[in-house]
């Protein structure tokens, strides 16, 4: 179990693969630990150097109280890959974890030379939306906002699938400050001017029944990026890395590929 002191907090981490490899880096969705690229991990090829890691309020990481901002978590990420002397790396967010890839980039394009925003936007609903949430979070806990996660989070048939029981319980296990304080990080995030300015190789990804982040709102943060590319996963939700890890792991090794990461 690999722990680090970075910005103040306990982060929880994980590497795996070759590590003399190319840095692979993933951070994950709200709500979600680590263990959301448990299934593509074995799809990808080998020789890379695949990093992983709780953000703050999430998984084995220290849930400091909230309100958290998104400068505070992407500066978790760049102290974390600091710390693992990582430079040049394939950086794969997927939903506020799209966010913190954007926030990096623009901050440090010496650590991230490609980077996959997975289900995602430069700006994820509206501040009334998180504010309503946090309410409801404040009230009944995350299980109070559970079932209609569920239905955004993944497609039907998968609902009614054994496996939609441990990502109901990966959500409602997460500290309701560590939701709470993502939610505010998430509320007060514009990226539209800043990944505007992004040049670098950029792979969007999208989910034709993501009920969080719609295809057409993915599109248009990725069109913000001269040159990126937009891949659409027929019957995938807002984590297909989870309800379509082949077709993800494809486009991801792809991706790869091109950007000479393997
Ligand atoms: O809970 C959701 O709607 C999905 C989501 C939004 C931001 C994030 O990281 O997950």
């Amino acid at each position: 179990m690999k722990m680090a002191a970075i910005n103040g907090t306990m982060i929880h981490y994980r590497e795996d693969g070759d590590p003399d490899g190319a840095p692979l880096v993933f951070a994950n969705s709200l709500g979600c630990d680590l263990r959301l690229w448990d299934q593509i991990l074995p799809l990808l090829p080998k020789g890379l150097r695949i990093i992983r890691y709780d953000k703050r309020g999430h998984g084995l990481s220290d849930a400091p109280p909230a309100p958290y901002k998104m400068g505070q978590l992407v500066t978790d990420a760049e102290q974390l890959l600091d710390h693992l002397e990582v430079r040049d790396c394939l950086f794969v967010g997927l939903s506020i974890g799209g966010l913190i890839a954007q926030g990096l980039a623009v901050k440090r394009m010496d650590l991230v030379r490609a980077m996959v925003i997975s289900n995602t936007a430069a700006k994820i609903g509206t501040a009334d939306l998180w504010q309503q949430r946090i309410q409801a979070i404040e009230a009944g806990g995350v299980e109070a906002l559970a079932d209609s996660i569920m239905e955004r989070w993944f497609p039907k048939a998968f609902r009614e699938t054994p496996a939609l029981h441990a990502w109901r319980n990966m959500l409602t296990r997460t500290p309701a400050q560590g939701y709470i304080g993502c939610s505010q990080a998430i509320a007060g995030t514009d990226f539209m001017t800043p990944t505007s300015g992004l040049r670098l190789p950029t792979l969007a990804i999208a989910g034709s029944e993501d009920g969080s982040t719609p295809p057409d709102l993915v599109r248009e943060t990725a069109d913000l990026i001269p040159g990126s590319k937009f891949h659409l996963i027929r019957g995938g939700g807002h984590l297909p890395c989870v309800d379509s890890p082949e077709e993800y792991a494809r486009v991801l090794t792809g991706f790869l590929r091109e950007t000479g990461h393997v």
